[in-house]
């Protein structure tokens, strides 16, 4: 038994992965599924969509890398965090779709509760931001719109959990309402300095103690997928929502080691050891992965655009092809023309968080063309990671100039990479494997199963394929960055 069976269930697609002994990719499968946007800001999942979408990936999983399911030793899930869904104890049936960490229907709900004084508390417990991002309010939306879900939710009928829980609820057949403390972390209602749902905070919310799942370490025993699903049972041993696990995955293990994942969006997380670190620049405090009991806790910046620039160089301006176009046009571009892009196409995250603002372009000539757009374009991903980087810097000392380990789709772009390791001034490293995010919940199936090593011999394993260094001048450096802040803070006043 030597394969480990990752689930990576994301916010656009399902992907299954079988991993070798030697921790390799052995076969994927992924399944993408419809998006629903019921009014402007909501985004929902239908929950049959998700878990369809995992049963077929992970059967083709299966099948592709033509392994025995005895060969499979566990099951590691990874996530898209905060989503929210509420089901019936006993039918099982969801009572609504799931709510998409995107959707913003809670605003009204997070400036009353802000305006009545809430945030500190909210803040200080923890580590969160009163902001629709996060589950709490979310589920307390669903309780307030469905037909008598107060009433079924004190009865003790109904059960809450994000995408982890939902999947190891459905996985077991509904013998286990459990998740992990970095699902917890997201969902407003866990104090993450004392490691349980925090009875205060529910109370504000008037969310009853009985939905919510049983707490438990990434590395613990989630209970075992049905028979029928696979052909026999298998222990789910792993369990990470997806920005934590591509931390684990990077082995970040050390305080002050961070790791940047390039998709759509982007999200940082450094390291900062086993006390958390409270941040005075609207970051947030979070927990990174928790072992025998014990967490260790990260910063998190979240930038909402990254990647999702290249997309809309190629579908809304249609100055490019593909993704891949943009390097010889950056590197084409103008070095004398100053062109400046704040890609605040739904406002700004961290550190700035502002739902409100829109994106702008600064510094236009008439010689102005598709290759300083695109420039700007790539430029702007590395602008705001060093804004984050910047904040995470101001908000605790351990996080010097060290090394920034990056994954997701945008890595490929070396331009991108390389004008990143410019602008931050550090070394920018690129691992072997860029399937971070499910290695990482592989990882933690794995070493449990005592198939994979352990957390030394993991982080000995990771492997480089290449690292930007800083060619940057300081006196350019300086002077692009603070072109940027001009830029922003423009953006922020208009
Ligand atoms: N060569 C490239 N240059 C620039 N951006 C790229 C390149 N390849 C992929 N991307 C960007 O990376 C993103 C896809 O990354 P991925 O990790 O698959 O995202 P997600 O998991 O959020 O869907 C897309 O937004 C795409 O525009
Ligand atoms: O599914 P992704 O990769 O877009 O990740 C979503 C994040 O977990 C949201 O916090």
């Amino acid at each position: 038994m030597t394969y480990i069976l990752a689930i990576d269930q994301g916010t656009t697609s399902s992907r299954a992965i079988v991993f070798d002994a030697a921790m390799k990719v052995k076969a994927v499968a992924q399944e993408e599924f419809p998006q629903y946007f019921p009014a402007s800001g909501w985004v929902e999942h239908d929950p049959s969509d998700i878990w369809s979408s995992v049963a077929a990936t992970t059967r083709a999983a299966i099948e592709k890398a033509r392994v025995g399911v005895n060969d499979i030793a566990a099951i590691g899930i990874t996530n898209q965090r905060e989503t929210t869904l509420v089901w019936d104890r006993k039918s099982g049936e969801p009572i609504h779709n799931a709510i998409v960490w995107q959707d913003r229907r809670t605003s009204e709900t997070c400036q009353q509760l802000k305006a009545a004084g809430h945030e500190p508390m909210v803040t200080e417990r923890t580590g969160l931001l009163l902001d629709p991002y996060f589950s709490g309010t979310k589920l307390a939306w669903i309780l307030d719109n469905v037909d008598g879900a107060r009433a079924k939710a004190a009865a003790g009928d109904l059960l809450f959990g994000t995408v982890d829980c939902f999947l190891i609820w459905k996985l077991t057949g509904g013998k286990v309402h459990a998740s992990d403390a970095t699902n917890a972390a997201r969902t407003l209602l866990y104090n993450i300095r004392e490691g349980r749902w925090d009875d205060d905070i529910c109370k504000l919310l008037s969310i009853p103690r009985s939905m919510l799942p049983e707490v438990r370490d990434c590395t613990a025993a989630f209970g075992h997928s049905r028979a029928d699903l696979f052909g026999r049972e298998i222990p789910i041993y792993g369990v990470a929502g997806d920005q934590q696990a591509a931390t684990i995955g990077q082995a970040c293990f050390r305080p002050g080691m961070m790791k940047s994942t390039y998709g759509t969006g982007c999200f940082a997380l450094l390291n900062t050891g086993e006390t958390p670190v409270a941040s005075k620049n609207r970051l947030l405090t979070t927990i990174a992965y928790q072992f025998d009991g014990k967490p260790t806790y990260a910063l998190e910046g979240s930038i909402f655009v990254a990647g999702a620039v290249v997309q809309w160089l190629r579908d809304g301006l249609k100055i490019i092809g593909n993704a891949g176009e943009t390097q010889a046009l950056a590197e084409r571009a103008d070095p004398a023309q100053e062109v400046v892009l704040v890609p605040a196409f739904v406002g700004l995250g961290a550190p700035y968080w502002n739902a409100d603002c829109r994106g702008a372009v600064y510094g236009l000539t008439r010689n102005s063309g598709s290759a300083e757009f695109v420039r700007a374009a790539l430029e702007s991903v590395g602008y705001q990671t060093r804004d984050l980087l910047e904040a995470m810097r101001a908000d605790w000392g351990g996080a010097a100039k060290g090394v920034l380990r990056v994954d997701g789709g945008m890595t490929a772009s070396d331009w991108t990479m390389q004008f990143l390791s410019d602008i931050i001034g550090a070394p920018v490293d690129r691992p072997e494997v860029l399937e971070t995010t499910a290695l990482g919940a592989a990882w933690l199936a794995g070493s449990r199963a005592g198939v994979y090593p352990d957390a030394d011999g993991f982080a000995k394993a990771w492997a480089l394929d290449k690292r930007f260094e800083p060619g940057m001048e300081e006196t350019e450096r300086t002077a692009k960055y603070a072109r940027w802040q001009r830029a922003v803070n423009a953006t922020l006043r208009v």
